[in-house]
């Protein structure tokens, strides 16, 4: 079985601290690394994680198939931005590079093409983070092995509450690939909703394993929060 057959119609968590929270207690590659087996224990069958510790952490602590990526930056390209970064990702460990696919200007100038052929000469896949159909054919085009709708919201304008359950039907029925499903899945029927429109495997973070978000998100949908 491939290490991508072994993703199909299944849950796959995004082990990672707040982005925005330089100081989130939980940015500590020990503590994500048990996150990572808690959650394999639950039933995950797939992890994604941020950072050359974190993937080598997490690479030591579990078996199941691991994303990987390095954010880099606060704005325009920061998911595994340049083909160095996706050396550093596939050396630490990961089995799966996850990188920015959208049309945005790369900061090394290397093509998408040019970065996938890079990833694929060190022995790894490449799982091509999207916004649109349009970047989702092009990745493929040039070599990915899966996309994922991980960028959908997060390329200008307000963030949507919802997941974008609509482009991973339009991906899924436009591409020869896997569509793993990304992006602000926080209930269980969203998680059945993606796999109804043809979601090869979800992926879910914050409302897993962020206590601080978790607790955030209590709090605003809480009607008498205390203060
Ligand atoms: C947009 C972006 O940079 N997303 C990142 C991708 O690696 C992560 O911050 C998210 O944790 C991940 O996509 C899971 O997301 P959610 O917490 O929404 O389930």
């Amino acid at each position: 079985m491939t290490l991508l057959d072994r993703l199909r119609n299944r849950l796959i968590v995004s082990c990672q601290p707040l982005a925005d929270q330089p100081d989130d207690p939980m940015r500590d590659p020990g503590v994500q690394a048990r996150i990572a087996a808690a959650v394999v224990l639950g039933g995950a069958s797939g992890i994604r994680a941020n950072g050359t510790a974190d993937i080598a952490a997490v690479r030591a602590a579990v078996t199941v198939p691991l994303i990987g990526l390095i954010k880099d930056g606060t704005a325009g390209c920061v998911i595994t931005p340049t083909a160095a970064h996706a050396e550093r990702v596939v050396d630490a460990g990961a089995d799966i590079v996850a990188l920015d696919a959208t049309a945005r200007p790369r900061p090394d100038r290397r093509s998408v093409g040019d970065t996938i052929r890079v990833v694929h000469d060190r022995g790894a896949l490449v799982l091509a983070d999207v916004s649109t159909l349009e970047e989702g054919e092009a990745a493929v085009a040039a070599g990915a092995d899966a996309v994922a709708t991980t960028l959908s919201g997060y390329t200008g304008g307000p963030i949507p509450h919802e997941p974008d359950i609509d482009l991973v039907a339009r991906l899924a029925d436009r591409l020869p690939v896997p569509v793993l499903a990304e992006g602000r899945y926080r209930k269980a029927e969203q998680i059945t909703g993606a796999f109804e429109a043809g979601a090869h495997a979800v992926v879910v973070g914050n409302a897993v394993t962020s206590p601080l978000w978790i607790t955030r998100s209590l709090l605003a949908g809480a009607a008498q929060a205390p203060r």
